[in-house]
C-alpha cells in the first residue's frame, strides 16, 4: 500500500518541489480545506442536523438561499476571518466583498467562493459541494473592493472544489496540475488519492439540462442534436447523458471519466449571458480542468482569459473532454462566420 499524503504534506512537498507555494498561500489552502471538512460534517448531518430546508431570506443573485447556503458562507468567513493571510473574501452569497476586520493582520490574498454549490439539490440528498478560486491582492491595496477582485481568470494562484458525497473530496490545482484528495473520516484528514488527474481528450458522455433544449440558440441544438443522433449521425459513436444539477459533481465525474459539461446561453433569460457566475464557478473549474488536460470556453471565448466586468457576472460555460469542447466552440464560431 503506497504512504498516504495528506493535504498538509502535498502542500509542503510542493512547496520544497517547486517553490511556488509561499507559506501564506499554503495556510490560506489548509484553512479553506479545514471550513469544508466542517461544511461536510454539516452536511451529512442532513434532517437530523436540521440543516435543510430555506433560510427564509435572498440572496444578490434573487435566489432564495438555503440553510446550507448560509451556513457554509459562515464557515467560509469565520475561518478565513483571523488567519492573517488574506485580505478579503468574496461570495455569492454576498453582494459586496467581506474585508478581513482591521483588528486582524492583512494577509496578500483574495478568495472567491460559491460556500454551496448545488444547492438545489440539498433537501433530496444529492452530492453537492464547495467552489474556490484565489488571486493577489495588488500590493498597494490595503481596503480591497469588487473592483480589485475583477482579475482575469489566468490570474488565479489556486482554485479548488469538494463534493459532499458517498465521500468528500477535494480537489484543488496551484497551477501544476490537479490532484484529488479524499477526506479520511477517522484520521479527519484530506489524503491524496490522484495526483495529477487527466481528462480524455474524447468521451461519449455529455451533460446538459435537457428541459432548455426549445430555449438553446442553434449552435448547441445543432451540436446537442448530433449527439443523439448516435453512430447513424455525423458524429459516428453513440452518446450517453448525465446530469447531477450540481456543478461540482458534474465536473468531478469529467475529472474522473471524462466528459463535457455545457450550460450555455438560452432564451429563457435572454438578458442573462448564462446561468452559471464566472468569478466563483466557471474560472475555478476552467483552472482545474485545463490543468487536468481539458478545454473550458464560453462556447466562443477561452473562460480563463475573459476579463470580468462585475463581481456576479455570468458566463455560458463549455468544458471537459478537449475535443468535445472544440466541436461545440467550432460550431458557435462557424455560425457567427454564417451570420
Ligand atoms: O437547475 P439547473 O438549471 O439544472 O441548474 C443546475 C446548475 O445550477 C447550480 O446549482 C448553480 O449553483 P448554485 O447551486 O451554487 O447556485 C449548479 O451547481 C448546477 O450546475
Ligand atoms: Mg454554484
Ligand atoms: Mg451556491
Amino acid at each position: 500500500m503506497p504512504e498516504a499524503i495528506s493535504l498538509t504534506q502535498f502542500l509542503i512537498e510542493e512547496q520544497r518541489a517547486r517553490q511556488h507555494l509561499p507559506a501564506d498561500l499554503r495556510l490560506l489552502i489548509e484553512v479553506v480545506a479545514r471550513a469544508c471538512k466542517r461544511i461536510s460534517i454539516a452536511v451529512g448531518k442532513g434532517a437530523l442536523g436540521g440543516v435543510l430546508g430555506d433560510a427564509g431570506t435572498g440572496n444578490v443573485q434573487g435566489e432564495a438561499q438555503k440553510k446550507l447556503d448560509v451556513l457554509s458562507n459562515e464557515i467560509l468567513l469565520q475561518a478565513n476571518a483571523w488567519g492573517g493571510h488574506l485580505a478579503a473574501c468574496a461570495s455569492e452569497e454576498m453582494e459586496d466583498p467581506q474585508p478581513i476586520p482591521d483588528v486582524y493582520p492583512k494577509g496578500n490574498y483574495l478568495l472567491l467562493f460559491d460556500p454551496l454549490d448545488g444547492s438545489s439539490n440539498i433537501d433530496v440528498n444529492i452530492s453537492v459541494g464547495t467552489i474556490f478560486s484565489v488571486l493577489h491582492c495588488p500590493d498597494d491595496v490595503t481596503h480591497p473592493a469588487a473592483e480589485h477582485f475583477l482579475q482575469p481568470g489566468t490570474a488565479q494562484v489556486a482554485a479548488g472544489y469538494a463534493v459532499y458525497g458517498p465521500s468528500t473530496v477535494l480537489v484543488l490545482t496551484l497551477g501544476h496540475g490537479t490532484h484529488v484528495f479524499t477526506l479520511d473520516r477517522e484520521l479527519g484528514s484530506f489524503i491524496l488519492t490522484t495526483r495529477n488527474v487527466r481528462i480524455p481528450a474524447d468521451t461519449k458522455e455529455f451533460a446538459i439540462n435537457m428541459s432548455n433544449r426549445r430555449h438553446w440558440d442553434a449552435p448547441v441544438q445543432r451540436y446537442i442534436d448530433e449527439l443523439l443522433a448516435g453512430r447513424d449521425g455525423p458524429r459516428g459513436k453513440d452518446y450517453n447523458m448525465r446530469w447531477v444539477a450540481s456543478m461540482v459533481a458534474d465536473v468531478h465525474r469529467i475529472l474522473t471519466r471524462g466528459g463535457v459539461f455545457l450550460y450555455p446561453w438560452d432564451r429563457k433569460e435572454p438578458d442573462k449571458p448564462g446561468k452559471l457566475r464566472l468569478m466563483y464557478e466557471a474560472n475555478p473549474m476552467a483552472f482545474i480542468v485545463e490543468e487536468a488536460g481539458g478545454a473550458a470556453t464560453t462556447g466562443r471565448e477561452r473562460i480563463l482569459d475573459l476579463v470580468p466586468t462585475a463581481l456576479h457576472q455570468r458566463v455560458p460555460v463549455f468544458l471537459g473532454s478537449k475535443n468535445e469542447v472544440d466541436v461545440a466552440t467550432r460550431y458557435h464560431l462557424d455560425a457567427d462566420e454564417a451570420r
